[in-house]
């Protein structure tokens, strides 16, 4: 072989290690675009994942970024991995403590909710589910993510179901976005209490009108804060009231006091005056005693008839003188006495004027706190005293008790309204009170609820007597909003037993007017 031949097979060699060399070098190229934009994906993400978490780390984040786009020398982009090391490090801490945080913040809203009134069973579970598997807390935030998107969700359930509690019935109001604000920020059960506690109210008629009025506008309004100012009103006029009616007995008082007082003087003084007058007689008849010893001696001393005769004379115009001081004395204390007896006389008349208002006052006062405001029967005071009454002085054997129930009266509420409601009442205790036979005692018991008290009936005639009471009512026409509208009672009855007492006789109507409703209503049952 020659020399140009071997040359020519090294280059050859040469060429093909070269061209190896090259291929090699794309290929290493090709994997190190591939691996920097694997890497470049990979710090993207990274960026996207701890966006928002530190604002410094966001930057260095998006500078290493166009470094490595930007192909600078590997020193320069190990210094920002060390910084960003740093950082990412320092963001683990932070959300250690985030982390807490946010699990405190869970426990706490939780058991907040967990201890607030009137959540719905499956509401109150799937708490507690949700609690106790919290436990002692999550590893990540993003574990939190589901478990505080159910908390809110329970939240959710929970405002809902308060909303649903009916404003409508008491309100009669559309659910408008205010009036979800008043439902939730006043509580409907209060608001109710207060109404109930209304209701049972008696003012003096001055302020009674009013009373209504704010009753009426708390029934109506939608936003709570005029909800709150018409309850503060209702309460000042009540405190009105009581405070007139103090003072009236307060006037009445003292005015009795000072007539007691002028009374005492006068009598102490008319006293002492008969002291005085009684010393001024003493000495006139002292004095009329001394003219007669003086006659009877002028009479033994004297020596002549015509002497005696002057003598007396003398002495007997001494003793007329005498005598008609004693007359004055007399007419004198007489007239101022009688002076006396006459003021003392009009101020005791003046007292029994005013003791005779004050007991018409007392007595008004004392219906009004028997009488039921809305129906003008009975109240509850009032049934609980005759029911007494008679139990403990029972007039005959054949007392009754009667409790009567309307029937569905929360629909009435709830579709027309409280005020229709109160009108209703009103009816039906006007047809009760007119249908029911004389000497019977009615009473609103509370609510829709009334109760009749008889003093002697038969089984017979008291069903007969009932069963009428129960269709007039049924036949009663209510038209409410255009709508004709059939109401209807429920009725228990029982009579007194010997051995009763007021709960037990009481529990007996009112189980057999339960039993009335439960077997469709509309009826009359006795408890033999
Ligand atoms: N308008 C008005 N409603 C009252 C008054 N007192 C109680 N109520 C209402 O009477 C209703 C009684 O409702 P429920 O106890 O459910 O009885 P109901 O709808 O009559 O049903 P049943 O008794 O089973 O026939 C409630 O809506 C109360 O708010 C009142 O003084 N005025």
């Amino acid at each position: 072989m020659n020399s140009d031949a071997v040359e020519a097979g090294q280059l050859k060699r040469l060429q093909e290690r070269l061209d190896s060399a090259i291929g090699s070098r794309a290929s290493l190229e090709e994997d190190l675009k591939s691996q920097s934009s694997l890497f470049l994906q990979f710090i993207d993400k990274l960026s996207r994942v701890c966006k928002g978490m530190d604002l410094e780390l966001d930057n260095k984040l998006a500078n290493f970024r166009s470094l490595i786009n930007k192909s600078e020398p590997i020193e320069v982009i190990e210094e920002h991995i060390k910084t960003i090391s740093v950082l990412l490090k320092q963001q683990a801490t932070k959300n250690d403590i985030n982390i807490r945080l946010v699990h405190e913040k869970f426990v706490e809203a939780s058991t907040s909710l967990q201890k607030s009134k009137g959540l719905p069973p499956q509401t109150r579970r799937q708490l507690r589910d949700l609690i106790n598997e919290t436990g002692d807390g999550k590893d990540t935030l993003i574990q939190y993510m589901p478990v505080l998107s159910e908390l809110l969700e329970l939240y959710n359930q929970a405002i809902s179901t308060r909303e649903e509690i009916p404003k409508q019935g008491l309100l009669n109001s559309q659910p408008t976005a205010a009036t979800n604000i008043s439902a939730v920020s006043i509580d409907q059960a209060l608001l109710d209490k207060v109404i109930e506690s209304i209701n049972k109210l008696s003012l003096s008629a001055r302020y009674q009108q009013q009373l209504s009025q704010l009753k009426e506008q708390i029934n109506q309004s939608d936003n709570a804060d005029d909800i709150i100012n018409s309850i503060v009103n209702a309460f000042s006029l009540i405190a009105s009231d009581l405070k007139e009616e103090r003072d009236t007995a307060k006037t009445f008082l003292s005015s009795l006091s000072n007539t007691l007082t002028t009374v005492q003087n006068a009598v102490s003084s008319t006293l002492s005056e008969n002291d005085v007058n009684m010393k001024k007689h003493h000495e006139l008849n002292t004095a009329l005693n001394n003219k007669l010893d003086e006659i009877s001696e002028s009479v033994d001393v004297s020596e002549s008839l015509v002497q005696v005769k002057d003598e007396i004379s003398t002495k007997l115009l001494s003793i007329a003188g005498i005598i008609e001081k004693k007359v004055d004395v007399e007419k004198d204390s007489h007239s101022r006495l009688e002076k006396k007896l006459k003021a003392m006389e009009a101020k005791v008349k003046q007292l029994d004027s005013e003791s005779k208002n004050f007991e018409r006052k007392l007595h008004k006062q004392i219906q009004k706190n028997f009488t039921d405001p809305l129906t003008k029967l009975g109240n509850r005071a009032a049934f609980d005293d005759a029911m007494s009454k008679i139990i403990a002085a029972p007039s005959s054997s054949k007392a009754a008790i009667v409790v009567m129930d309307l029937d569905n009266f929360k629909n009435i509420n709830d579709t027309f309204g409280h005020t229709a409601g109160d009108k209703t009442l009103q009816v039906i205790a006007n047809t009760l009170q007119s249908a029911i036979s004389k000497g019977t005692f009615a009473a609103r018991y509370g609510g829709e609820e009334f109760v009749l008290i008889y003093k002697n009936i038969e089984q017979e005639a008291l069903e007969a007597e009932l069963n009428n009471v129960r269709t007039k009512i049924a036949r009663l026409p209510f038209k409410f909003k255009n709508k004709k509208v059939s109401i209807t009672v429920s009725v228990g009855a029982t009579h007194i037993r010997h051995d009763d007492n007021v709960f037990i006789s009481f529990e007996r109507a009112d189980k057999a007017m339960y039993q009335a409703k439960t077997t469709g209503k509309n009826k009359v049952i006795y408890d033999a």
